[in-house]
């Protein structure tokens, strides 16, 4: 992949049980090699497909390995060499946020994003002095709520962090060996 500073992938999923018991025709086909993915508009199969180009396209084939491995992990690299690193999820309810995020535990190869970065970060900082933070946000109706926190229901205030935000407070704090990273889950 081309190394700009912000990726956006797509997966999609299979369809569900329910989806299938009501015959429900595919929409979306995509070309993993290209990275494209294509929808169709229903009903309307003379026109042609909308057609939309992303950074990686991922079908149901895909493992969530597979994905960790091609666009989380350089990430996560980068993050063990003190660059701040952001992975989040968006898409409607019940598209598979969750499932990429956090996974199935028994499927070795769909173990979710997250518990691989955990390991990935813990694998690496092994016998060295490192500090690592985590936050874990859903932004829901453009409400944000800490999932990691006491309450998880609690509205979160947004605010900007005079020192955080400034590259230099990161810097003149000597936080080299820092490991810093965010995950926001978005619904
Ligand atoms: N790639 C996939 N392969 C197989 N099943 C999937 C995949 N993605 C999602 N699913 C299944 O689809 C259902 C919905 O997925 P999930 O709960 O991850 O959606 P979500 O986007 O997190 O939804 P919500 O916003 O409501 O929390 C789950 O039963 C999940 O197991």
């Amino acid at each position: 992949m081309a190394s700009e500073s912000v990726k956006v992938v797509v997966r999609c999923r299979p369809m569900n049980d329910r989806e299938r018991a009501l015959n429900c025709k595919a929409v979306v086909s995509l070309d993993s090699d290209r990275g494209q993915c294509f929808i169709e508009k229903p009903g309307a199969a003379e026109e042609p497909p909308k057609q939309f180009t992303f950074d990686g396209a991922y079908c149901t084939q895909h493992t969530t390995e597979q994905m960790y491995n091609e666009v989380a992990y350089p990430l996560v690299e980068g993050v063990t060499e003190g660059y701040n690193g952001t992975i989040f999820a968006y898409g409607q309810t019940g598209s598979g946020k969750s499932f990429t995020m956090q996974g199935v535990a028994e499927l070795a190869a769909y173990r979710g994003v997250i518990p691989r970065a955990f390991e990935h970060i813990f694998e690496t900082i092994q016998n060295t002095k490192f500090l690592v933070r985590t936050s874990y946000l859903e932004i829901y109706n453009e409400e944000i709520r800490d999932l990691l926190g006491n309450d998880t229901k609690q509205n979160m205030e947004v605010r900007v962090d005079p020192i955080c935000s400034s590259e230099e407070g990161w810097a003149g704090k000597g936080l080299l060996t820092s490991v810093v990273q965010t995950f926001s889950h978005l619904s």
